[in-house]
């Protein structure tokens, strides 16, 4: 199996002198592409820091990261930001849907900054909310829809272009059970049909369950469970 992400001796510390805060310490993992992975943990702990180093949106105060065997520590603020708008989707909490765009022009946009020729628009649109099962709300707009809708369109946004790595933070917090679990089937279908490798956070011990492999941030470290329950 192939490692899409890999973690060496990774440190981050935020602040100086008597406000320095070490969050993590000597974290080293490696995740293999094509699995569900969920980070958990206290509030505090550390899990959107991490996400946010592996989406290259932050740097590590030590240690190397190493996306599809290549280092971001290596890369200038325009590569990293290639990787990102290439490589990566981002679910983050907060949805991050434009609200004068309809659903399908939220996705559209999307397309266009990864130069996805405009000639397979539709037909890639029409893919990805079917996955999520929202094609039917295409003409309408982020406020129309619930919050639940508005994060599966968050997702068939990420999707859309492909991403080797999905990093969704949070994406079934504030969401009702039955709709945090559609989020996860959605999730565990795209790992499955080998369309992304998928990083998310969550303390939700139910949705946690759900999910095959778990890293725990604990005491500035990270510990891994495979979940046996998960065939
Ligand atoms: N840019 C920053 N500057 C200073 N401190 C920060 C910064 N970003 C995060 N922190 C601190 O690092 C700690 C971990 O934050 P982080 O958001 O990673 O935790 P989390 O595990 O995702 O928590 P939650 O479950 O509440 O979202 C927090 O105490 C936070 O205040």
């Amino acid at each position: 199996m192939e490692s899409i992400v890999t973690i060496e001796g990774v440190y981050k510390s935020f602040g100086n002198g008597n406000n320095k805060v070490d969050l993590l310490e000597n974290i080293n993992l490696s995740i293999e592409t094509y699995q569900l992975v969920a980070f958990r943990g206290r509030s505090g702990s550390g899990k959107t820091t991490l996400l946010n180093l592996i989406g290259a949106l932050d740097y590590p105060t030590a240690g190397e990261i190493y996306i599809g065997g290549e280092s971001i520590g290596t890369l200038n603020e325009k590569q990293r930001s290639k990787l990102r708008q290439e490589k990566m989707g981002f679910v983050f909490q907060s949805y991050g849907l434009v609200p004068f765009m309809t659903v399908e022009e939220n996705i559209a946009f999307g397309l266009r900054i990864t130069q996805t020729s405009r000639g397979l628009w539709q037909a890639k649109i029409k893919e990805v909310l079917d996955i999520v099962g929202l094609y039917k709300r295409r003409k309408h707009y982020p406020y129309e829809l619930s919050g639940g809708e508005q994060q599966r369109v968050a997702i068939a946004r990420a999707i859309a272009i492909d991403p080797m790595l999905i990093l969704a933070d949070e994406p079934t917090a504030e969401l009702d059970s039955q709709t945090g679990f559609r989020i996860i089937d959605i999730f565990q279908e795209l790992v499955k049909s080998q369309k992304a490798t998928i990083i998310m956070t969550s303390h939700d011990p139910v949705i946690l369950e759900m999910i095959e492999h778990v890293y725990t941030l604990e005491d500035r470290n990270i510990v891994y469970q495979k979940n046996e329950n998960i065939v």
